[in-house]
């Protein structure tokens, strides 16, 4: 496992500068949130390192992960790094799947691509629809992505970018077409499997229960990053205030811990849970017994056993 280094990345569309001198690292392990307005540049930077823009736009700078350059490089070299050293997630994975192919195929299929025998990818794609929690793997292997519920087509996803063991997985908003319960469900999950994660989203609560670290883009700059704590706590850029103040984070916002089977002493974090239906870790029991903050634990979100 190795540290991605991007280097002043750039992404251009003829004289029109996307994204601009880019530059973060994100070590194996860790979680990192990329945020930012729509159009600020999220997407191109994401699709900068899978070698996925768009014909007319160019990306310049450096990015290495695992002794490999991911930028500049042609495309007949980008096809093998593609899903071996990075992968990614989309919103929509049924635009992503092949609506003509059954799902265990489609899992193989990225890895046959990558010099698995048949046969092995074939076995490989079940025990991989196994781990991302789809009951009855061999069946699902069998079913077309129309008949599988859109949380379940997102673990098929999830199953095909992890299924050459890349170093680092990059998740595009996977999550906004679900519902709550899903979209929790699908959180952890990602947490779990991921490698290295580099996190797109609108959602500031999603980032503080994932993240760790988080970019914040605006007009194709990073023009804050650092621990979640810190940024959400004392935002230094008037951007990342203006995210803050029209979410439902506090300025105080930090990583959501979540502590199962336990309930706060009563009284002890006055205040009630700032994400309140928000909240990634949600449930019906949550509702009742709001998740509750805290000096010193920011976001402490607790939630009774069961
Ligand atoms: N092929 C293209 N040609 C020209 N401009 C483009 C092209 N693709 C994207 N852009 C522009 O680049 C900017 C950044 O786009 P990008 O998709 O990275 O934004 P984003 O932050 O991911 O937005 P969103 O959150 O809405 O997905 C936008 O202004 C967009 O219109």
């Amino acid at each position: 496992m190795s540290t991605l280094k991007v280097e002043g990345l750039s992404v251009r569309a003829g004289a029109l500068e996307l994204v601009r001198e880019v530059s973060f690292a994100i070590a194996p392990g860790e979680r990192v949130g990329l945020i930012g307005e729509s159009g600020s540049g999220k997407s191109l930077t994401a699709l900068s390192l899978m070698g996925l823009l768009p014909e007319d736009v160019t990306a310049s700078g450096t990015a290495r992960l695992g002794g490999r350059d991911l930028v500049g490089v042609p495309e007949s070299r980008v096809k093998d790094l593609r899903g071996r050293e990075v992968s990614m997630v989309f919103q929509e994975p049924m635009t992503a799947l092949n609506p003509l192919m059954r799902v265990g195929a489609q899992v193989a299929e990225v890895m046959t691509l990558h010099g698995t025998p048949r046969h092995d990818a074939r076995e490989r794609a079940v025990a991989l629809l196994d781990r991302v929690r789809l009951p009855e793997p061999a069946q699902v292997a069998r079913a077309y992505p129309h008949q599988l519920s859109g949380g379940q087509r997102q673990r098929v996803m999830l199953a095909i970018a992890l299924a050459n063991g890349p170093g680092l997985l990059i998740c595009d908003e996977p999550t906004t077409a679900l519902d709550v319960t899903v979209q929790k469900q699908m959180l952890e999950l990602i947490d779990e499997v991921a490698p290295a994660l580099l996190f797109i989203t609108h959602d500031l609560a999603v980032v503080a229960s994932v993240c760790e670290r988080v970019l914040v883009m605006y007009g194709g700059r990073v023009v804050e990053s650092g621990p979640i704590r810190e940024v959400f706590t004392r935002p230094r850029h008037r951007y990342t205030e203006g995210l803050l103040a029209a979410s439902r984070l506090t300025p105080r916002g930090t990583r959501l811990p979540t502590i199962q089977g336990s309930v706060p002493p009563a009284g002890r974090f006055p205040g009630g849970c700032v994400f309140r239906n928000r909240c990634p870790h949600a449930t019906p029991t949550c509702e009742a017994a709001p998740a509750l903050t805290g000096e010193g634990h920011a976001f402490a979100c607790w939630h009774p056993a069961g």
